[in-house]
């Protein structure tokens, strides 16, 4: 079957600087894939290489098989690929609600002209009540984002990255600055919430990855020293050296 994701040769350069350095993988429609490796080495370019914000020096990126080359973010959004942001990313002064239904709108606004987009403001209103209800937000609905608290703002904001209907969802970090019972929080509903979809994610906290994801691409220095299930890499010499060991001590 065609991966959902698949990069081939990919490698982006900052100046003279190489940062990401030939990365080939795939990713397997359905799978939950982690990605991981120290600070600085090239977590988020691969992110930002995935999503079309920066354009590859060379190789490519396919999503279902189709070269993403050339196209802008909100086009390879549009194809079916969203994404969360590591900071939070909401409009504070808007109702929880209105959040959710505004990233609705905006995943519909270009197939719908202004009367039809009218016509459907039930079916809007539905589908944001039916995400707020996934998120475990539907309390808070009428609130102003802003004063919610820090674990449901990021709750809110993995709401409107699978709003559209992506079946690709990335998220950036999803858990960072939270506590324990925040982060087993967050990891139940992100488990629900991508179902049935492919899921890849940038994670320093390994209680995350490892109960979280089904394969592990491990990044150092722009390279995939090692890819595989959760226990192939937890296993492999050249993680534990490279990341692994220092990572999981750090944990303890
Ligand atoms: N737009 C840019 N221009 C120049 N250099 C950049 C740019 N973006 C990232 N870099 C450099 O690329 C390297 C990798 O950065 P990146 O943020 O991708 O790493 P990371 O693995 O996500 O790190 P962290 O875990 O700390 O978030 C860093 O040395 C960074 O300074």
């Amino acid at each position: 079957m065609t991966p959902a994701l698949e990069l081939s040769g990919l490698r982006k350069s900052f100046r003279r600087t190489e940062i990401i350095r030939g990365v080939d993988l795939k990713i397997a429609r359905g799978e939950r894939h982690a990605v991981i490796g120290p600070n600085g080495a090239g977590k988020s370019t691969l992110f930002n290489l995935i999503t079309g914000r920066f354009a590859p020096t060379s190789g490519s990126v396919r999503l279902h098989g189709q070269d993403l080359a050339g196209l802008a973010p909100y086009e390879i959004n549009r194809m079916g690929l969203s994404r969360s942001f590591q900071i939070t990313n909401i409009f504070p002064k808007m109702s929880v609600f209105e959040n959710v239904r505004c990233s609705l709108l905006w995943s519909q606004g270009y197939r719908y002209s202004f009367w039809n987009m009218v016509s459907r403001s039930r079916d809007l209103t539905e589908g944001a009540d039916r995400i707020l209800e996934q998120i475990n937000l539907t309390a808070r609905r009428d609130l102003p984002a802003g004063v919610l608290s820090y674990a449901e703002q990021r709750a809110l904001e993995i709401g409107i990255t699978i709003a559209g209907g992506a079946d690709v969802i990335m998220l950036d970090e999803p858990t960072a600055g939270m506590s324990h019972s925040e982060t087993d929080y967050i990891v139940d509903l992100i488990r629900k919430v991508t179902e049935n979809k492919t899921l890849v994610m940038v994670e320093h906290d390994m209680g995350v990855v490892f109960g979280l994801a089904d394969t592990i691409s491990v990044l150092v220095y722009g390279e995939v020293i090692a890819t595989g299930r959760p226990e192939q890499v937890r296993g492999d010499p050249k993680v534990q050296e490279a990341y692994l060991g220092a990572a999981l001590e750090a944990e303890h």
